[in-house]
């Protein structure tokens, strides 16, 4: 798999807001959660600030490691399974969160495992977006999201120096 054409670089400021328009969208849809399973690790952040607007203080995480390097999806692995009180509710009145759905292939593991639950990312491309119930911002299959956590400062060349190639 090579690098994705275009760049959609994400700053802490930019998620905060974004995680917490996902909150309000989830508030106003007039359903309520009890728990949240977030999809670790990239669904640990949206879940900490969900958690916050919406009160919810139950969470559980479940791993599905997918992205071995950094741009080639290996196999899917389940690496920690949701708690097994939680798996009983078949996801009746829990919030799956995760930072974005891609391919949609670690959306349609995790909703095996909760079929009544309500899935939200923050983002999503389209192959993945069939797979969520709520999420904020689309950008295309052939954009790559930088995250935050992934990234630091760092120099960037003049746009004039790069484009005289
Ligand atoms: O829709 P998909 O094509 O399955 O891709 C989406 C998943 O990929 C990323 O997680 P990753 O598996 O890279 O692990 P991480 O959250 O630990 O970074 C992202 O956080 C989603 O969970
Ligand atoms: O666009 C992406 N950005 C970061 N992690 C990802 N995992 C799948 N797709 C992406
Ligand atoms: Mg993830």
């Amino acid at each position: 798999m090579s690098l994705p054409d275009k760049a959609f670089p994400v700053s802490w400021d930019q998620f905060h807001r974004d995680a917490r328009a996902l909150a309000w969208r989830l508030s106003g849809s007039g359903q309520t959660w009890s728990a949240i399973v977030c999809i670790t690790r990239g669904g640990l952040v949206p879940a900490a600030i969900i958690s916050r607007e919406l009160d919810i203080r139950r969470i559980d995480t479940v791993s599905v490691a997918s992205y071995h390097d950094y741009l080639s999806q290996g196999d899917m692995k389940v690496l920690k399974e949701i708690n097994s009180e939680i798996l009983e509710t078949e996801g009746e009145g829990v919030l799956i969160v995760d930072d974005l759905t891609d391919t949609g292939k670690t959306a349609a593991i995790v909703r095996a495992m909760l079929p009544k639950a309500h899935f939200a990312t923050v983002y999503a491309k389209p192959k993945g977006r069939p797979l969520v119930d709520t999420f904020i911002t689309e950008v295309s299959q052939d954009t790559w999201i930088y995250f935050p956590w992934d990234m630091g400062f760092a120099y960037v060349e003049p746009i004039a120096k790069d484009t005289r190639g």
